[in-house]
């Protein structure tokens, strides 16, 4: 099936639309079952978010996906973990870099229209599932689901992505992606780039063969009780990974070196004329990081390190840590905000603003 009209519209399906109780807000569910080479994708947001939506990359270019959403021979397999389901085991040794998985949504669904005394919204939320092709359908519905109840919201509540999707939370359904486990010291991250949809999860240090390549799920900087706390309420599940796991001892080290990181940061992304941020603590930012096997956070440290370097006046340090927060930003997060700043630092650090920034806190 192709475009319904002749007009511009990607839309292979008449959107189905509701109105928002006590709201003049509309829902509509918009399906393309073409998209990405036929693997098809529903949305369920606002008309406005739709619009935007038909204007991206995603629907405007159609080399986008020769790459993507391909599982013929992938560098890991699935297995039944005890207790937890099932896992992506890596096949091969998969490097810092790597990609792991890249995939298209099958579902993006706007949060607000799936609040769950809503029941119209779950009776939409199944016409987005059911305008998807039948191969895809089946994809959706082989994702784990970790309550009893409606089948398909609680695929949706066990497997999505949550975040910001034209400027308005949604729900975001990557089916292969979400086999993956959480770990709150994961081997892989993971960016999604918001015009072409594509999610990249790629590996964050080397990963052995019978290893489990496992992500994180919510912010793993946070003290075990707090993790723990928030991936039981938001994702319904007790974290059995082995830092979770691990003895008293080892806990109470892990918590302090994380509120130690936590303070360094602060300090570091302090710039006010009392800022106590120097290379010395960056540095110990980037050691701590190491102990704690957040391999993650490389990019980030880095990032720091640059900063505070150039803020006293050592470009050389400064332009050395770019380099590496770079080389390391790729792997974490794919291009962002700290990227452009560390390119910029690269090509003229005295013009940077962070240039002597703290030059009075300039240590000997
Ligand atoms: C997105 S799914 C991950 C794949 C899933 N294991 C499967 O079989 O398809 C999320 C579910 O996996 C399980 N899970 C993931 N990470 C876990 C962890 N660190 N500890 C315990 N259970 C975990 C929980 O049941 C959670 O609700």
């Amino acid at each position: 099936m192709g475009s319904l009209s002749q007009s511009s519209s990607p839309w292979t399906e008449m959107p189905k639309c509701i109105p928002k109780e006590n709201s003049t807000l509309t829902y509509c569910v918009y399906t393309s079952d073409v998209f990405a080479n036929g693997r098809g994708i529903s949305f369920f947001t606002t008309p406005s978010v739709a619009e935007r939506v038909a204007a991206l990359p995603a629907f405007t270019r159609k080399d986008l996906y020769d790459k993507v959403n391909i599982f013929d021979d992938p560098p890991w397999e699935i297995k039944v973990i005890p207790g937890r389901g099932r896992g992506l085991f890596a096949t091969r040794t998969l490097y810092r870099g790597d990609r792991i998985v890249a995939a298209t949504p099958v579902g993006v669904y706007l949060s607000d229209a799936l609040v769950p005394d809503f029941k119209l919204g779950y009776i939409y939320l199944h016409t987005a599932f059911i305008h998807l092709p039948k191969p895809t359908q089946q994809l959706f519905l082989s994702a784990m689901a970790g309550s009893e109840g409606d089948p398909i919201m609680e695929r949706v509540n066990t497997n999505a992505f949550s975040g910001d999707f034209e400027g308005e939370p949604h729900f975001l359904m990557y089916p292969e992606t979400a086999r993956m486990n959480h770990d709150c010291r994961p081997n892989a991250m993971y960016y999604y780039d918001p015009k072409t949809l594509i999610h990249s999860t790629i590996a964050a240090r080397t990963i052995e063969p019978g290893e489990e390549i496992t992500i994180p799920y919510d912010n793993i900087l946070r003290q075990r009780s707090e993790r723990q706390k928030s991936l039981s309420n938001y994702w319904g599940f007790q974290c059995t990974c082995s830092l979770c796991s691990s003895s008293a001892t080892e806990t109470a080290r892990s918590d302090t070196r994380i509120a130690e990181i936590i303070e360094l940061q602060t300090e570091l992304a302090n710039w006010s004329p009392w800022s106590t941020g120097t290379p010395t603590k960056a540095e110990m930012l980037i050691s701590l990081y190491e102990e704690e096997h957040l391999h993650a956070a490389k990019a980030t440290g880095h990032t720091f390190a640059a900063l505070a370097y150039n803020a006293v006046g050592d470009k050389m340090m400064a332009e050395w840590h770019a380099e590496l927060a770079l080389e390391a930003g790729m792997v974490n997060s794919g291009p962002n905000d700290d990227e452009r700043a560390m390119k910029q630092l690269l090509n003229d650090p005295e013009g940077h603003w962070s240039w002597m920034a703290r030059k009075q806190t300039r240590e000997l």
